[in-house]
């Protein structure tokens, strides 16, 4: 089996995914992970973040098994994450990668921007994860005080809606919900109600098939 789930920064998605995993025995690609990889590895050598071509040379490097959560996560690697996601080779490499560990058994969940529109159009489960910006910035604002980062909401705010305009207006892949995806709105969930009703919903379409 496999499941799709796509929706803006910080919508819950990555939580969302993981514990989908864990509950169906499935594997997990958090694919903003391989946009960042790509990014993080730019930024270490120097290399330019506007040269498609060699951004698109370390796209086909990216080691999908050593992906590491924690490094990724600077500010400043998403930010440049976001810059190179733009760019039509990169997605070709990655996709291409994702594609190959969608297929591994026994199946996986997979969550970004484009799984259900252009990784895995034929996923068996499509999610579309909502939540207000307002909540987005906020739910990510608590996350990086609880991680002793601590960061001010605005400033949050602000780049969550940059970067959400970025993916939702560029050529490639942009972000959008499939035509066959759910739309699962958790502003007014907590993770555990947006869990079980996402379970509710993949069941549903499981039996229906
Ligand atoms: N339904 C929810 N209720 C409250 N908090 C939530 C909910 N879902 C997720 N969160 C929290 O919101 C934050 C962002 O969630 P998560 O990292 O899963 O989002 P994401 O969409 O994967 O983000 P990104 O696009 O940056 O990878 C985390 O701190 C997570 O614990
Ligand atoms: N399928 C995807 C996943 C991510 N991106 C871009 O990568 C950036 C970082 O992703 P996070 O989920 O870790 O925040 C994100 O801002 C997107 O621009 C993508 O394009 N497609």
């Amino acid at each position: 089996m496999i499941i799709a789930i796509d929706g803006p920064a910080a919508s819950g998605k990555g939580t969302l995914a993981r514990r989908l995993a864990a509950h169906y025995g499935l594997n997990h690609l958090d694919t903003g992970l391989t946009y960042r990889a790509v990014a993080a590895a730019l930024l270490e050598k120097g290399l330019p973040l506007d040269d498609e071509e060699t951004a698109a040379r370390v796209a086909g490097e990216v080691d999908l098994g050593a992906l590491d959560r924690e490094a990724l996560s600077l500010h400043e690697v998403g930010e440049a994450a976001s810059k190179i996601a733009v760019m039509g080779k990169v997605r070709t490499a990655l996709v291409k990668a994702q594609q190959r560990f969608a297929h591994r058994d026994p199946g996986a969940v997979l969550d970004g921007r484009d799984i259900g529109t252009v990784v895995c159009p034929d996923a068996d489960a499509k999610l579309f994860v909502e939540a207000s910006a307002e909540v987005r910035a906020r739910r990510r604002t608590d996350e990086m005080a609880g991680r002793g980062k601590p960061a001010d909401y605005a400033e949050v705010l602000a780049d969550l809606e940059r970067r959400d305009a970025r993916d939702r207006a560029r050529a490639v892949a942009p972000l959008k919900k499939a035509e066959d995806a759910h739309l699962l709105d958790t502003s007014d969930l907590d993770i555990e109600t947006a869990f079980r009703k996402a379970v509710e919903l993949i069941d549903r379409v499981r039996n229906a098939n």
